[in-house]
């Protein structure tokens, strides 16, 4: 028996609910999405973030690159007393920072979280709490103040000095921040990685086994494309500008000169940025269960 011919208007209805079929799905798919982004942590979201992060940090190296090494910003000699110029800097600037609500916001860790203003002019803002409580307080602001001064500083300063030292130690800490937000947000990334599969993890969470969970977090090929999208920042941000007489500006000339060589960006997470986030990565799911 020959089957009855498709007319356009038996059509309509399996055309509307097919219609209503894909609102319905793709209203769930948004809410989803909606309910992440509230939640603000998908492994998409947090690597949104740090990969606006490295804009900040390339952008801060090079701001402190426009100064020599200027080594009275760092010697307590320099000011006759027990603390260097920076580090007066950075503890009376946080001072201000915190009082204007600064630390409020958990993405924020102050280098001397001792002698703080206990309370702010700011009105509380509700940021949201997306961290395990026993887990959030991991801080490696030691290690970022050691490795920024003793490690990394002379690698993309120019020896010297031009006496701008107040100048200098503000650049630095807008280094510092910016290093220590990106690295401190292993937080993050630990939580949106261990709500994705916690069975994976509870097991070395439980054995307490540092290896096991490094294991687990590391993804080398991530790494890999962070460095070298790192690397390309650093060129692309930090290359001189020159115009000819007939240049319009619309031809991409002059790549040859930097102010922060590129591969010192790369090498700056290769073997630091990345080892420290994953190292505040562990330590935050070392204590995911307490
Ligand atoms: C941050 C992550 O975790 C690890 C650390 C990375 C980083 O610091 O850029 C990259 C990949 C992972 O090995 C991630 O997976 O995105």
């Amino acid at each position: 028996m020959a089957s009855s011919p498709t007319t356009p208007s038996s059509m309509f209805p399996r055309f509307l609910s097919f219609a209503y079929g894909v609102l319905i799905f793709s209203s769930f798919c948004h809410c989803r999405r909606l309910q992440d982004s509230l939640k603000g942590l998908t492994l998409d979201s947090v690597r949104d973030f740090l990969t606006r992060e490295e804009d900040t940090i390339v952008f801060s190296l090079i701001e402190r690159a426009k100064y020599p090494y200027n080594s009275p910003t760092y010697d307590p000699s320099y000011l006759h007393g027990k603390f260097s110029l920076v580090e007066i800097f950075v503890r009376e600037t946080q001072a201000v920072q915190a009082k204007a609500g600064r630390y409020q916001n958990p993405e924020e860790i102050p280098f001397f979280p001792n002698n703080l203003p206990l309370s702010t002019l700011a009105p509380p803002y509700k940021f949201p709490q997306v961290l395990y409580p026993a887990a959030a307080s991991v801080n490696v602001t030691k290690t970022i103040w050691t490795m920024y001064f003793n490690d990394l500083l002379s690698l993309f300063t120019t020896r010297g000095n031009d006496g701008n030292y107040a100048l200098t130690a503000a650049s630095d800490l807008v280094c510092l921040q910016a290093l220590s937000r990106r690295i401190h947000y292993g937080r993050f990334v630990a939580e949106a990685k261990y709500r994705d599969a916690p069975q994976d993890y509870n097991p070395a969470i439980r054995a307490q086994d540092k290896d096991a969970l490094m294991k687990l977090l590391t993804s080398e090929s991530q790494e890999e494309l962070v460095k070298r999208r790192v690397k390309k920042k650093a060129m692309v941000f930090g290359q001189d500008i020159t115009l000819d007489e007939n240049d319009t500006g619309d031809s991409n000339s002059n790549r040859t000169n930097y102010k922060v060589d590129p591969s010192i960006a790369y090498h700056l997470y290769g073997d630091w940025v990345i080892p420290l986030t994953k190292l505040v990565e562990v330590e935050y799911l070392l204590h995911r269960l307490d």
